[in-house]
């Protein structure tokens, strides 16, 4: 590293030097058509470099050439330089320390912010919560720990009978030679087989664990209080399932299978070692032992390392995501370098990691030659002194090294594989914290279910504020009546709390103050599936799923629905015309870009439509709509409420005021309150703020 450092400062040094001759020679311009002829009295000061350096500043022959001040110039570099140096070789002897086993080089504190780490998991807490996800197949495991077992001794056994197959031979023993050879041949097929349906069992065990804890994350995830996922970002939860889950998947597939096949052979090996000579035997059992510590630790940190890596990759993979659903905006704002960048910082946190990591690796595998040879060196050593006393024949010996070398590779796959282990425990730490999460109340609880909803909603002195910003109150004390069949529109500046009354009466957060009440009972007691199942709500951006326009309209709708239903509600919010006029019609395949935001809102409308609500919940349904469609929206919201079979309740909420002119009732909101409310000519006559914006808006008209 010192020479490297020292060797990119040298090249620096020479560039720099080239550069400053380059500089030299483009100093001399031509200031009138003249031929450039120099004087050896124009150069004084016959020194080194400086000789090639023009030091006064003159003209010759009609070129100027700047050179006293040039001449100060490089001087200044190369003090410059010197100083570079002096810096840089300062700074290297400062960091050398710091990357000596057990400097702060090697400490991930700096990268990690507390935030992001979650609950320490140990290695039995994580297998143990793996095996319960995998126990109803536990058949599996079985039969793959059965097949690892065969496999692991027959693979133990092969050395001893090969060795003793040549000294048989060596020996003119024919009938023990046929025999050693005969089952030489059998362990091998065994450990053949074993070996594949070690690997086949373990396999499906792998895709078992991750199947199983996939579904159990998105589940518990998807049953998440609507306020989890304001503090959590999508391009973190996706990482959770993919990157996370997929690490965790080597764990029994790879780990574990390699760690007991090789702790299996390691310890046959061992004892027979031990057999053969015991001190020999104490002394590769110390060599291992070393080994094994050495393991330990870089086991431990690269448990580290994963959990930070995998913290990376899901901040990295949340940039991404957010860029490339916002493309249309960067690409409008021209901020790709800016959000390179953004991105960049993140891999520059997972390359320092890693480098750490090789470095680590490197340091591991130089313990594990050192040791691996220094057992083959006593081995020789002691086994040879032993010999020419007579202790062991050459055979135990051929025996012995045979096993150590079996031994401390066993060691060697264990450590490595153990490494691998808690990589994937600590990639497995923030999936299970999630896993853990408790789902949110209102699937857990069983709330009471009407015979039939009439529609009468009741806000009664309701405060609430989000949980993600508790300090801001977001709505104070609001009281609003709404009768069955009635037609409600809410007006107000942007952010004045419109959408979080809708929010409450969704049930996605619970107020923090008061209650609502619905057909005269809290909505807390109410079945909340059962009660959404009778609310048709059209969002301010309605989203489309990936699936045809006709599957879109049935979305979440539980009744039984003809193609000639959702072709009515597609009519009755005209949207049928222009879904007629695409190329595969309602089959049209169409996804949240496909579409105009007019578009989208009328099949939005169309789908809370065809679920015959008897709650209508209109959150600025018209905002995307042109004139025409907003006049027909208009004439259907008159229709839904004039039908004499169904009373609907309507809640809107408009910025465009001509478009609920006609509401039973205007509800004008300040601030998190109810500042106004009455019919459109109350308010006119009232003169507040509904006036105001109405008069605003019909001079923004004209
Ligand atoms: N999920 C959320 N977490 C925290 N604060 C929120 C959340 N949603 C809205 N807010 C805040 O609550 C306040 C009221 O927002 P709300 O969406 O209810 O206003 P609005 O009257 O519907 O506005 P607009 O007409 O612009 O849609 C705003 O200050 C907003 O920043």
């Amino acid at each position: 590293m010192a020479l490297l450092l020292c060797n990119a400062v040298a090249q620096r040094h020479f560039l720099s030097s080239l550069h400053c001759k380059n500089r030299r020679s483009l100093s001399i311009r031509p200031a009138a058509n003249t031929k450039l002829r120099f004087s050896t009295s124009d150069f004084s000061r016959s020194s080194g470099l400086r000789r090639l350096c023009p030091l006064k500043s003159s003209s010759i022959n009609g070129f100027s050439i700047a050179n006293n001040g040039h001449v100060e110039q490089f001087e200044g570099e190369q003090r410059e330089e010197n100083f570079e140096l002096h810096e840089r070789l300062r700074k290297f002897f400062e960091f050398l320390p710091s990357i000596l086993p057990g400097g702060n080089w090697w400490s991930f504190s700096e990268d990690v912010e507390v935030k992001y780490l979650a609950k320490p998991v140990t290695l039995w807490r994580a297998l143990g919560r793996m095996w319960q996800l995998v126990a109803r197949d536990r058949w599996v495991i079985f039969a793959a720990f059965s097949a690892l077992m065969v496999a692991a001794v027959s693979e133990i056994s092969i050395p001893h009978f090969l060795t003793a197959s040549i000294f048989s031979a060596q020996n003119t023993q024919i009938a023990v030679f046929h025999r050693n050879v005969r089952l030489l041949v059998l362990l091998c097929v065994i450990a053949g087989i074993c070996s594949g349906l070690r690997g086949c069992f373990f396999g499906i065990a792998n895709m078992i664990l991750v199947k199983r804890m996939r579904e159990a994350l998105y589940s518990a995830l998807l049953l998440q209080d609507i306020s989890f996922f304001d503090n959590e970002t999508v391009g973190d939860l996706t990482s959770r399932l993919g990157s996370d889950c997929q690490q965790v998947s080597r764990v029994i597939g790879n780990d574990l299978n390699l760690i007991l096949r090789n702790a299996v052979q390691g310890s046959g090996a061992l004892i027979y070692l031990l057999i053969l000579s015991w001190p020999l035997g104490l002394c590769t059992l110390i060599i291992c032992s070393t080994l094994a510590a050495v393991m330990l630790i870089y086991g431990m940190y690269q448990k580290k390392a994963a959990k930070l890596t995998q913290e990376f990759t899901a901040s990295a993979n949340q940039v991404a995501q957010e860029t490339f659903s916002l493309m249309r905006t960067v690409r409008i704002y021209g901020t790709e370098t800016l959000e390179l960048e953004r991105y960049n910082l993140w891999l520059e946190k997972l390359a320092s990691i890693s480098l750490r990591q090789s470095a680590a690796y490197g340091f591991w595998n130089l313990s594990f030659n050192t040791l691996y040879h220094s057992t083959q060196v006593i081995a020789v050593l002691v086994g040879g002194t032993f010999i020419l006393g007579g202790h062991i024949t050459a055979e135990k010996l051929t025996k012995f090294i045979l096993y150590s070398e079996w031994l401390i590779y066993s060691t060697w796959w264990v450590g490595d594989n153990l490494s691998s282990l808690m990589q994937s425990i600590g990639a497995s730490e923030k999936v299970f914290q999630l896993m853990d999460l408790l789902p949110s109340d209102q699937f857990t609880s069983k709330g009471l279910k009407l015979q039939r909803l009439v529609g009468q909603i009741e806000f009664v002195n309701i405060s609430f504020y989000y949980p993600s910003r508790a300090a801001i109150p977001v709505l104070q004390h609001v009281n609003l009546s709404v009768h069955p069949g009635q037609m409600v529109a809410i007006v107000g500046l942007s952010g004045s709390g419109k959408s979080t009354l809708v929010n409450l009466l969704l049930r996605l957060y619970e107020p923090t103050n008061g209650q609502i009440l619905i057909d005269g009972f809290p909505l807390r007691e109410l079945d909340i599936k059962w009660l959404r199942e009778r609310i048709g709500y059209v969002g301010q951006e309605p989203k489309l799923f990936r699936m045809d326009i006709s599957s879109n309209i049935r979305y979440g709708c539980t009744r039984d629905i003809s193609q000639k239903d959702v072709e009515w509600a597609a009519k009755q919010a005209y949207a049928h015309d222009f879904i007629t006029n695409l190329p595969n019609g309602y089959e049209t395949l169409v996804d949240d870009d496909l579409l105009s935001g007019g578009q989208k809102q009328r099949i939005a409308i169309a789908r809370a439509i065809l679920r015959d609500p008897a709650i209508l919940i209109l959150d600025e349904a018209t905002s995307a709509l042109d004139a025409e469609s907003e006049h027909n929206i208009k004439g259907v919201l008159h229709a839904i409420r004039s039908d004499l079979t169904t009373k609907r309740t309507v809640i809107v909420i408009a910025h465009r005021l001509s478009t609920i002119q006609a509401a039973d009732r205007i509800v004008v909101m300040n601030g998190g309150q109810i500042i106004e409310m009455g019919s459109h000519s109350e308010l006119l006559h009232h003169d507040g703020l509904y006036a105001r914006l109405t008069r605003r808006q019909a001079d923004a008209v004209a």
